[in-house]
């Protein structure tokens, strides 16, 4: 398998396309990345199973490496199928696989009181809208927008995939690139240029920034209706009391903005991560469409550790729980998403080829950019950059809390460059609350 982030020694260049996502300090890239740059004969695989067998310790796994721990493994990973779903009987606790193995089959797989489990160090895979609802902060709708236009979109979307680029940002002397293309889209010229000039993503400013193309535009309201509709189900359905969540914005959702990804191949990937909070403000959500090749998305919690270090809950809470994600399917990643757990595209040993879009995925995140969190809100550090939102995710002690970071333009320790950790932008979000 290629390595899926090549890091080049490029001392003086510049970050020319950075990432919507938090690579924090447990991002899983940006710890692969580090491996790579220590092993760069090794493939991705091996360093991504060494890592998760030391428990996400890079500086252990690179250990095991050097000592010659992590073999190949001898048999390849399986691919993503559409096929049966084997795995749940693996977790369930009183499984009742009910009917149906087929691709098209709606497969009824669990009762609905059936308590489901992940377990530490394997994959619970979810097909089923109720399941994924149930087990995890996101909801699907499959065969979401009629045959025609999701295909028109895909069409559009492959044509314009064709001039992607590769995210890159800088680790140490490296330039890492993100292992697949993307681009970004916004309403208007006007908001392209601010897009270029204002916002900061992850040490750069985005360069490829465009004007939302006409089928984009024709899906957005379908997004827009589905996904507030979706937010009001959760919220009664799954919050405490049938309430919102605090700091949760009560506003409408109005996506302004997409993240549109492309997938060339099963080797192309994501890896695990949160999406930056800074202009989406706390408590974001995001409609996620994918359209062409079926791919695995990934998710699991982030458990916060005491002070000791030692987990709050049993490890299976992390487990790893994957969710299909068929051509013209509808994610939506609700308001428990970014705060509380990361999510990854896995990379696959295979694929089925797709009609249209032969071994591409399309992947559109419509975002919706908060008025209140413009950059020109945003707090510099010391050195004058511009701060990043984040959730304090891996400590007990202040879990949960919002606290602007120095934006990272080198791999430097996240904790010890907190500008402040506080509620502190309830001071100008009142309504949040
Ligand atoms: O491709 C996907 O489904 C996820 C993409 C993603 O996580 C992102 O753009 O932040
Ligand atoms: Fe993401």
């Amino acid at each position: 398998m290629d390595a899926f982030l090549r890091g080049t020694k490029r001392k003086s260049a510049s970050v020319t396309q950075a990432s919507a996502r938090d690579d924090d300090e447990d991002s899983t890239e940006v710890k692969l990345a580090m491996l790579a740059s220590l092993y760069p004969n090794i493939s991705q695989e091996i360093l991504l199973d060494a890592l998760l067998a030391k428990d996400g310790s890079v500086d252990q796994a690179a250990s095991s490496l050097h000592d010659g721990q992590m073999e190949s493994p001898k048999k390849p990973r399986a691919a993503v199928t559409v096929g049966s779903q084997t795995s749940l009987r693996l977790f369930a606790s009183n499984p009742t696989v009910i009917e149906g193995t087929g691709v098209a089959k709606k497969t009824k797989l669990l009762s609905k009181k059936t308590k489901l489990l992940s377990k530490k160090g394997t994959t619970l895979y979810l097909y089923d809208p109720e399941d994924i609802a149930e087990h995890t902060p996101c909801s699907i709708i499959h065969n979401f927008l009629p045959q025609e236009e999701a295909n028109d979109l895909l069409r559009e979307m492959l044509e314009e995939s064709k001039s992607f680029e590769r995210a890159t940002f800088k680790l140490f002397d490296n330039i890492v690139q993100s292992p697949h293309t993307s681009s970004f889209y916004v309403a208007t010229d006007a908001e392209v240029n601010t897009q270029k000039h204002e916002y900061f993503y992850y040490g750069g400013a985005l360069e490829d920034v465009r004007r939302i193309t006409p089928q984009l535009l024709r899906v957005r309201p379908k997004v827009q209706e589905a996904v507030n509709r979706e937010i009001q189900t959760r919220i009664k359905t799954r919050y405490p009391d049938g309430k919102k969540l605090k700091y949760q914005c009560p506003d409408e959702w109005t996506p302004n903005a997409a993240f549109v990804n492309c997938y060339n191949g099963p080797h192309e990937s994501v890896g695990y991560h949160s999406d930056h909070l800074t202009y989406l403000g706390p408590r974001a959500v995001i409609g996620s469409l994918s359209l062409g090749v079926a791919r695995e998305f990934r998710v699991r919690r982030v458990v916060p550790k005491d002070a000791d270090n030692s987990p709050t809950e049993d490890g299976d809470a992390q487990g790893q729980i994957s969710i299909h994600l068929p051509h013209n399917s509808l994610l939506i990643m609700h308001a428990d998403m970014q705060e509380e757990w990361k999510h990854s595209i896995a990379p696959v040993q295979a694929i089925d080829p797709h009609p249209v879009a032969g071994n591409r995925r399309i992947n559109v995140t419509y975002r919706d950019y908060k008025p209140n969190f413009h950059p020109k809100f945003t707090p510099s550090c010391k050195c004058s950059l511009p701060a990043v939102l984040r959730t304090v995710q891996r400590k007990k002690d202040n879990w949960g809390k919002y606290f602007w970071s120095k934006s990272r333009l080198s791999f430097d320790s996240l904790v010890n460059n907190s500008l402040a950790l506080s509620d502190l932008f309830i001071l100008r979000n009142t309504k949040y609350m």
